[in-house]
């Protein structure tokens, strides 16, 4: 039986050009000369071999290896497996399928072109799903020999100072040339810099703890069927564990199938954990139904037409997030269209700790047009906006997005927000927003169904006047209302008075889109005066325009007194109902 292995996958991400796949193939093939003398290197390699997929194998580091058991084993060996991305604008959908199962990612730069648009959105991607980062200079033989090594040294200053705003700030530098001479060169022509480099990430790579717990999920990048026996998967178990005689589901195509057999490095196992990378064969399918995609416990994915996610903006987003903007929507491992609302906490709940993993349906949210960047340059839009901000903003964020189609996913996946249809070639972050899916809406119906209970609000504000008094305790107002607004809705809500008084809107009045106020504090002698000395004034002066007999005597103050009403209206009440807010 072979030695102990252990899987670790590493991205190889970059701009378009970068020398990505010539810096997969060279390490591949390395890596095989100096450590797979023993063995031809078809054999080592892993059970998958598909576009994008390679791997090579060196000695299990003497920090990675678990306490000597008893009796002789063979040396144990850490299989890296890389996942070689495409560089260009497939490149986001294929990344953050692969990068929910890389454990650590080389960002390949042109040494000669330094950061380009692609290999900042890569950089982000690497912030959102991975731990760990190795940046390597490619192409370092186009550098004019005399100066080569000032120009590395130069470059790797101005991508060290690139990471220090990252979660990956003193990540390790490596100059490398994958290709030397570039496509045209001899295959003889040796690539420099690739043992120190398999060096490096021999010692930067940990080993992530590996969970068997949890539903079964792999993410399947080759599928194909072998005679007789069945329809074979490849990929890595994203989460759970999966035993022979297990039944998986292939949600793409809604069957279920028993597992037959699974192969581990050409050897049979009976189970296999999350990061391991997996070949299983199943009782017989269509494979070309199936090329890449996910494969899972019977009914642990669920399908989603809308869903609730946390939100947080991409700083390299230019622009603003518009509320009822369509934004490609990666979910797990697909990407959709989907068009977004975003809220925050109301005012009230502003210092509650925000909810992470779950969301909360009995609390109240504030409706934004736009996402709101916290930090102080917004603290005045907050204003604006009539939100006790208080000069920061909220501490969490969300968005109902609605999916064009329904969208099959594991619980709690990742959520990235993209513009993949901006232009390639301007120069942008087209990555827009992250977040994790906190509830998935699976009704198709879901718009009645299920928005009715979520409760964001706009909060909403109508000036009016008070035209005239009618008695101690009532005034009629004006210009709160259209002609033809229903004023039943806004009966019994509270309105204030400029002069302080609280009033309640007690009937429609006349059918101009005036009211009557009820004051149950009565009116103070003050208001009374400010509101009828204006009456005396304008019996004076008289009216210039003819007057409609029952006007006539109307006593209209000079100095006006405003009627304000403050409510709530809750987006998805499809009976449009207005509450009152203080
Ligand atoms: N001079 C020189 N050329 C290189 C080197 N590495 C790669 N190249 C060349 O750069 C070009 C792009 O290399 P690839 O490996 O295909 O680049 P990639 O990043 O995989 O490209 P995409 O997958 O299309 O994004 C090819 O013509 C390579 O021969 C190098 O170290 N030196
Ligand atoms: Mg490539």
């Amino acid at each position: 039986m072979a030695g102990r292995r252990v899987n670790v996958n590493v991205g190889v991400l970059g701009h378009i050009d970068s020398g990505k796949t010539a810096l997969a193939r060279a390490l591949s093939t390395t890596a095989s000369t100096a450590a797979f003398d023993k063995q031809p290197q078809s054999r080592e390699r892993g059970i998958t071999l598909d576009l994008g997929f390679s791997c090579f194998s060196v000695p299990l580091p003497a920090r990675l290896r678990p306490a000597p058991g008893a009796g002789p084993e063979p040396e144990p060996q850490l299989q890296v497996t890389l996942v070689d991305c495409p560089g260009h604008a497939s490149l986001i959908r294929t990344i953050i399928g692969g990068a929910q199962i890389i454990d650590l990612m080389m960002l390949v730069i042109d040494v000669t072109k330094g950061m380009q648009t692609q290999s900042a959105e890569c950089l982000v991607i690497g912030q959102i799903a991975c731990q760990k980062l190795v940046v390597v200079l490619n192409k370092i033989d186009l550098l004019p020999e005399g100066k080569r090594q000032a120009a590395i040294d130069r470059m790797t200053r101005k991508m060290q100072k690139t990471l220090e705003n990252t979660k990956f700030r003193g990540a390790p530098v490596i100059p490398v040339a994958a290709k030397p001479g570039g496509p045209d060169a001899p295959e003889t022509e040796a690539p420099q810099g690739i043992q120190e480099l398999i060096e490096l990430l021999t010692s930067q790579i940990s080993i992530p703890t590996r969970d068997p717990s949890g539903p079964f999920l792999m993410s399947v990048d080759h599928c194909f069927s072998i005679k007789g026996q069945g329809t074979v998967m490849t990929g890595t178990i994203l989460s759970g564990s999966v035993s022979l005689g297990d039944s998986v589901e292939i949600p793409a195509l809604k069957v279920v199938r028993k597992v037959k057999s699974m192969q581990m490095f050409h050897t049979p196992v009976s189970s296999a954990v999350q990061g391991d990378r997996l070949g299983i064969c199943v009782t017989q399918f269509d494979p070309k139904l199936l090329e890449r995609g996910l494969v899972c416990a019977p009914g642990s994915l669920h399908t989603v037409h809308a869903a609730l996610i946390s939100v947080e903006k991409i700083p390299y987003f230019r622009g603003p997030l518009q509320t009822k903007a369509k934004f490609h929507i990666t979910v797990g491992h697909e990407t959709v269209m989907g068009r977004v609302m975003f809220f925050s906490p109301a005012p009230d709940s502003l210092d509650r700790e925000p909810v992470l993993d779950s969301f909360d349906f009995s609390r109240e949210y504030l409706f934004q047009e736009q996402y709101l960047c916290p930090g102080p340059a917004t603290a005045e839009a907050d204003e604006k906006a009539g939100q006790a901000s208080a000069g920061h903003g909220p501490r969490q964020q969300w968005a109902l997005v609605e999916f064009e189609k329904p969208v099959t996913c594991p619980r709690l996946c990742l959520v990235i927000g993209s513009r993949l249809d901006a232009d390639i070639h301007a120069n942008t972050c087209r990555l827009a927003f992250h977040g994790v899916l906190l509830h998935g809406l699976e009704d198709r119906t879901y718009a009645e169904s299920a928005l009715p209970a979520l409760r964001v609000y706009k909060l909403k504000q109508k000036h009016g006047v008070v035209e005239r008094v009618l008695d101690d305790h009532s005034v009629i107002g004006r210009s709160l209302f259209k002609k033809e607004t229903n004023i039943q809705l806004f009966v019994g809500l509270r309105v204030h008075l400029s002069t302080g008084e609280l009033g309640v809107i007690d009937s429609a009045f006349g059918q101009s889109g005036k009211f009557k106020v009820h004051i149950p504090g009565g009116l103070s002698p003050d208001s009374k005066s400010i509101l009828t000395s204006a009456l005396k004034k304008r019996g004076r002066a008289g009216r210039g325009e003819a007057a409609k007999p029952e006007e006539a005597e109307r006593p209209e103050p000079a100095q006006p007194v405003g009627l304000s009403l403050s409510f709530k209206r809750y987006v998805f009440d499809a009976h449009k109902r207005m509450v009152q807010s203080p």
